[in-house]
């Protein structure tokens, strides 16, 4: 037997012993957890049996309400046990399959013998509770094994820095409780190890890395340090998966004071969230709360607007280049979303703390409660040093006053009476009860007809008003709407607040079509954040001050605006924000293009930008061709994993395009590829592709409505694979007719990079200039049929 079969042997001894131990504490748990679960619910059943209920005295009601006390103690107390047990019990499900992943043999500087430490998903005690026999892969010794390779090494723990030198680094693949693979590594965790979790197929789900985390990644999961943590990641470099573990690793450091649900992960889209949704239970935590900044912005303004979606915009952007408002809406949206516009709304803001706010007159069936300019009068009184959100509040104070002394005479008013002869008999008695009752309380009798009359003639009136004062409750006598439109629609205003010279070109475009919407109760997708932003600057933002860690994944489509919001929404969390400047794809630009405008949210002291250049989703061919298509794509290096040159070609037309198509479609579902996508420029491409393929197999469209990522054939927009993968990538059509504006370039580039095995792009026609400036090398190229016999 040679050295790595006897190490193996051992090792798989060591297996068995841990294992064996897990299934009998298991056994144990399982009989205890069904001897609480009787138990709790017995005590449910019998809660009032075991209960002296008696209250004829003062003492006796306080022995009933402490025996019912003790008895809710103790099923709390049963609950709690029973819920600990069944945790303990689940991460031991978890475990005994594949109880570890990695194995380092460390001796601390100066101090006794050399520790083997096992790596788990989960920490495990043995049977006195003395010794590890698995460590938590957060625990902070477990980070030697990501950081380190054999040799002198160092990991912090909360008293400082602990020295020690490393003399085995070993990884597993246990399953069933059997190795299926053993190696001794290097500084890299393991590149065969990596090897081969990266040549398995896709997965509709997420999958967890902390087997294979790199050392760069480590330093994204574990930092702790900044209040912003900014991540710019080549595509496939695992800034997402990092920003998961992440997530855990947060969960498990700050475990007594930070709970899931104080965490918010914002998705580029719905499909994106159930994508990863998997990875923290698979880790044995619960999931973080999801959300889109769409679905924020719909939650907040769709009741007032309809929100246009960023989806809507984009295939604007791809679709409408020949029409003629085009230009004009490309510089709305950048003007929009751009640090200057924020900087106006700012000052806008602060100019109405002078003057020109604008209310909406308080009426009641047509009659004038308080007119705009007496309101505008009232809240220009106040001191002007007041912030504006707490001069609304005195207004919204002052107007309900107003509303209660025109309350108290209205009720004399002839209406009343008219409505009071209409009213049914039930409504009378209805009102006739309800007044007795109040009489009563008051210990007044009730007999009087006047009186009588004027308590219902009065409660009609305030029947009536309580739309009102909801209304002036909720601000909305604040003409929000109207002040926004004056930015678009009093060029004086504007120039006042932006400075002269400060309008964007086509600005009279950009001013009707802003006010013409709005005028229809419609928001551009570009005006939603400033709208929203721009409301709360004047009554006050909603913040969420539970929140403690927000993620922002694709944070370079993100604006000044929206991240600023997210900072004033959440102003007790920290941000991750991972992005990567090439797939910028929406028109806005990126913030990332510029780190200034994300560095300046909590300033550069408390902010730290880590970089990945590694790229782990694709293969070295897919990467070879793919980098070169964007700036600075010199710098991303392939991970060392092999597969076909990507396939390029050129087609003469759309029906040999779809033929094509189809034949390659089959041919990769017949050699076993699972997941197989043809990504297309816009959705009304996609959706039309799919009315030509949907009847030859089985085939899914994405839309943006999709709510789950599957497996299968799926055709695809462009913009919507944006954070996924898959085993193989159709390009549908990469001409230049379509790809071919350097706006469209990390659209493309977006495209190409989901593809993790292989990449297949056709063209009718002449080639994107995208791919035409490859290295030839890089891909081979299927040329125009001569003969389109071949169809
Ligand atoms: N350390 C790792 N071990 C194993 N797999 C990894 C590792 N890092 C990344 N991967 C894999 O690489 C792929 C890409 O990862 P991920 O989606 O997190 O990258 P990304 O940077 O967010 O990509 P993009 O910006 O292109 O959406 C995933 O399949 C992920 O599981």
């Amino acid at each position: 037997m040679n050295v790595l079969e006897h190490e193996w042997r051992l090792e798989q001894e060591r297996v068995d012993e841990v294992t064996n131990q897990m299934a009998g504490r298991m056994d144990k748990l399982e009989q205890e957890v069904g001897n609480v679960r009787t138990e709790v619910v017995n005590i449910r059943k019998h809660f009032w049996d075991d209960v002296s209920i008696n209250v004829s005295t003062h003492e006796d009601k306080a022995e009933t309400y402490s025996s019912m006390r003790q008895q809710a103690e103790v099923l709390s107390e049963r609950e709690r046990s029973y819920r600990q047990a069944a945790a303990v019990l689940g991460k031991l499900k978890r475990l005994i399959k594949s109880p570890y992943f990695g194995r380092i043999d460390f001796k601390e500087e100066g101090q006794g013998p050399e520790e083997r430490i096992y790596l788990g998903i989960a920490s495990y005690l043995s049977e006195d509770e003395q010794t590890y026999l698995v460590y938590d892969w957060r625990a902070p010794i477990s980070s030697l094994y990501y950081d380190y390779g054999p040799g002198a090494a160092a990991f912090e723990t909360p008293v400082g820095e602990i020295k020690g030198t490393m003399s085995l680094k070993r990884q597993f693949v246990i399953r069933d409780r059997s190795i299926r693979l053993m190696f001794d590594t290097g500084v890299t965790i393991g590149d065969e190890l990596l090897q081969q979790v990266l040549s398995r197929s896709s997965d509709a789900q997420m999958k967890s890395i902390v087997a294979t985390i790199q050392k760069e990644q480590n330093q994204i999961i574990r930092n702790d340090r900044s209040r912003m943590l900014i991540v710019q990641g080549a595509a496939g470099s695992g800034k997402t998966s990092a920003a998961l573990q992440r997530v855990a690793y947060l969960l498990y450091k700050h475990r007594e004071n930070l709970q899931a649900d104080q965490m918010v992960l914002f998705s580029p889209n719905p499909m994106f969230n159930s994508y990863v949704s998997t990875v923290l239970p698979e880790l044995g935590e619960e999931n973080m709360q999801q959300t889109t900044f769409q679905e924020y912005l719909e939650k907040r303004l769709g009741g007032q607007f309809e929100v246009e979606s960023p989806f809507n915009q984009m295939e604007y952007v791809l679709t409408a280049v020949k029409e003629r408002s085009y230009s004009a809406k490309i510089n709305a949206i950048r003007y929009k979303s751009s640090a200057d516009y924020l900087a106006v709304i700012g000052g806008y803001k602060d100019l109405l703390k002078q003057e020109g706010m604008i209310f909406k007159a308080i009426r009641f069936r047509g009659r004038v409660i308080a007119a705009q300019d007496i309101i505008a009068e009232k809240f220009y009184s106040y001191d002007s040093a007041t912030r504006l959100p707490n001069r609304i509040v005195l207004l919204k104070e002052w107007l309900l006053n107003e509303i209660a002394a025109f309350e108290e005479q209205e009720w004399k008013e002839g209406w009343v009476e008219d409505r009071m002869e209409l009213l049914e008999p039930e409504d009378y008695l209805r009102s006739y009860k309800k007044l007795r009752q109040i009489q009563k309380g008051k210990g007044d009798t009730f007999d009087d007809f006047d009186t009588e009359k004027e308590w219902l003639a009065r409660s009609i009136v305030h029947e009536e008003l309580k739309p009102l004062i909801k209304r002036v409750k909720r601000l909305s006598f604040v003409d929000i709407r109207k002040l926004y439109v004056q930015l678009f629609s009093n060029e004086q205003l504007f120039e006042q607040v932006a400075g002269i010279g400060a309008k964007p070109e086509y600005w009279q475009d950009i001013c009707r079509e802003t006010v013409a919407l709005l005028e229809k109760s419609e928001l551009a997708y570009e005006d939603a954040t400033p709208f929203l932003y721009f409301q709360e600057l004047i009554l006050g933002f909603q913040s969420n001050t539970s929140v403690r860690h927000v993620i922002v994944d694709e944070a370079q489509d993100y604006s000044p605006f929206q991240l600023e919001f997210l900072k004033r929404l959440f102003p007790r969390a920290r941000m991750t924000a991972l992005g990567d400047l090439n797939q910028a794809i929406y028109a806005h630009g990126s913030v990332l293009s510029d780190f200034e405008p994300i560095t300046a949210l909590y300033g550069a002291e408390q902010t730290e930008l880590i970089r990945l250049t590694r790229s782990y989703r694709s293969t070295q061919q897919i990467v070879e061709f793919t980098k070169g298509m964007v700036p600075g794509g010199e710098a991303i290096e392939p991970f060392n994993r092999s597969g076909e040159k990507p396939l390029v070609t050129s087609v003469l037309d759309h029906a040999q395009l779809h033929a094509r198509i189809t034949a390659d479609i089959k041919a990769l579902q017949i050699s076993g590829f699972e997941s197989i996508a043809v990504i297309c420029k816009t959705a009304a491409q996609s959706k039309e592709l799919f009315g030509e393929l949907s009847d030859k197999f089985e085939l899914n469209l994405v839309t943006q409505y999709t709510p789950t990522f599957e497996k299968g054939t799926l055709i695809i927009p462009a913009y919507l694979a944006k954070g996924v993968e898959f085993d193989a990538v159709i390009i549908y059509d990469a001409s230049e007719e379509q790809y071919n504006r350097e706006s469209e370039r990390k659209l493309f580039y977006t495209a190409c990079t989901r593809a993790m095995h292989l990449l297949h792009v056709y063209a009718v026609g002449e080639l994107s200039p995208f791919v035409l400036a490859q290295n030839p090398l890089t891909y081979e190229f299927a040329p125009l049929p001569i003969d389109s016999s071949s169809r």
